[in-house]
């Protein structure tokens, strides 16, 4: 390739690198748009422009320590991508294993004889390292996008990674066969291979692109869950209720495996408003939301209905486990009570049940969870109500 040919690739894949930089810097600093990660994307661009620069920068007389440092680079630029989408999607981090990995292949490096009849090793060596780290961010990436799409898009978004682990696969066996297509294979022998710079360029927008868009996905993640979630106790809110009982009577619909809903008051709350003032108020909301998810499994669902009011829906349960729960529930209460300033502030519900029927609609049977707990309030409060829909006779269980 000619030399001034040369040049222009490497100004433009730094072009990239050191804008991908700055657009993940600002990210971070500038919006806070997930800065752990976004802090780790703009190094990593850093330490791939570094190790590129390196490659081509290097003379004859001490390319071997320039290729070894600029391998290395280039390896903490994929660990750092790897690092950046663990704190992205809040999975577990791997420092552990990937620092090992990156010392065991510095090591192995080391090991290679400084003469450029082995560097193909080196290339290797860096390969295979290279490929286990982006394939691992690819896979992890697939499993933590799938909370937030199908399968099938999840693992769509994460090709590149999948195709760049695969290509340094390729890279590396082909040059463990025919060593001596080292110089097409990479930037070993200056840069005399424009397929080498080509692949550095689309590898380093795709990596961005693929990031771009994780970062995105799990953006919209968090907005949604704003809209779906209650700021004061953090419980699901009204929005998120209709989608979720839908979900809950399809299963019945299809399974018959019925469901129960709760409606749960807060009684006289509005006296410990006027008594302790509003701060008060909120706290007992609080410890109520607390006490009452401690209650429930993973599949029941919680949600803030109203202002003092809650709806908590138990799929797979009858009427008779559903007085259990609302019992359980009704009796934690009863035996704890809020702790403000100087004050034990004791709080009691009323509670309401209804379980699916047949030609009943789900605003029907929300409906009759409701008018159960007016019944619940009306029988004295602290009670537990259930409304049947044929006859609308109720039964109640006074604590
Ligand atoms: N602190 C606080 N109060 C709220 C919130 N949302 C609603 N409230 C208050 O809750 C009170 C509800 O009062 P009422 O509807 O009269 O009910 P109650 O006093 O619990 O009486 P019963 O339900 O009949 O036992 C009102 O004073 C509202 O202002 C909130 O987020 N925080």
């Amino acid at each position: 390739m000619e030399h001034s040919q040369s040049i222009i690739f490497v100004q433009f894949f730094c072009l990239i690198g050191t804008s991908c930089t700055i657009a993940w810097a600002i990210y971070a600093g500038v919006f806070k748009i997930a800065p752990n990660a976004s802090w780790r994307f703009a190094l990593a661009n850093i330490c791939t422009v570094s190790g590129v620069l390196l490659y081509t920068q290097r003379t004859d007389s001490i390319s071997y320590l320039y290729w070894f440092i600029a391998d290395m680079a280039v390896l903490l630029g994929f660990a750092l991508v790897r690092w950046g989408c663990q704190h992205l999607f809040k999975q577990t981090t791997s420092y552990l294993f990937d620092l090992v990995l990156l010392a065991s292949c510095a090591l192995l490096m080391l090991l290679v004889p400084p003469s450029l009849d082995y560097a193909v090793y080196l290339v290797i060596v860096m390969s295979i390292t290279a490929a286990i780290l982006i394939s691992l961010t690819g896979l992890d990436n697939a499993k933590a996008s799938k909370k937030h799409m199908s399968m099938s898009n999840a693992i769509l978004i994460n090709v590149p990674f999948l195709i760049m682990g695969a290509l340094f696969v390729i890279r590396a066996m082909a040059l463990f066969y025919s060593p001596e297509d080292l110089a097409n294979l990479s930037a070993a022998d200056k840069l005399n291979s424009p397929m080498v710079m080509w692949s550095y360029i689309i590898l380093l927008l795709l990596t961005n692109l693929v990031l771009y868009g994780n970062a995105l996905t799990r953006l919209v993640f968090k907005v949604s869950r704003l809209v779906n979630k209650d700021h004061l106790t953090g419980l699901w809110n009204r929005h998120a209720l209709l989608d979720k009982l839908d979900e809950v009577d399809a299963l019945w619909q299809r399974n018959g495996s019925a469901y129960s809903l709760l409606v749960l008051d807060v009684d006289h709350f509005k006296q410990v408003n006027d008594t302790y003032g509003h701060m008060a108020g909120d706290a007992v909301l609080k410890h109520t939301a607390m006490l009452m998810q401690h209650s429930l499994r993973k599949i029941d669902f919680i949600c803030r209905y109203g202002g003092e009011e809650f709806l908590i829906i138990l799929p797979s349960t009858n009427h008779e486990e559903a007085m259990f729960v609302a019992k359980k529930i009704q009796s934690q209460i009863n035996n704890t009570s809020v702790k403000w300033k100087h004050h034990e502030i004791a709080i009691t519900l009323s509670i309401g049940t209804a379980t699916c029927k047949n030609h009943i609609s789900v605003e029907q049977l929300l409906q009759l969870a409701d008018e159960a707990m007016y019944l619940a309030k009306n029988a004295g409060r602290n009670t537990i109500c259930t409304k049947e829909p044929e006859n609308l006779e109720f039964n109640s269980s006074k604590h």
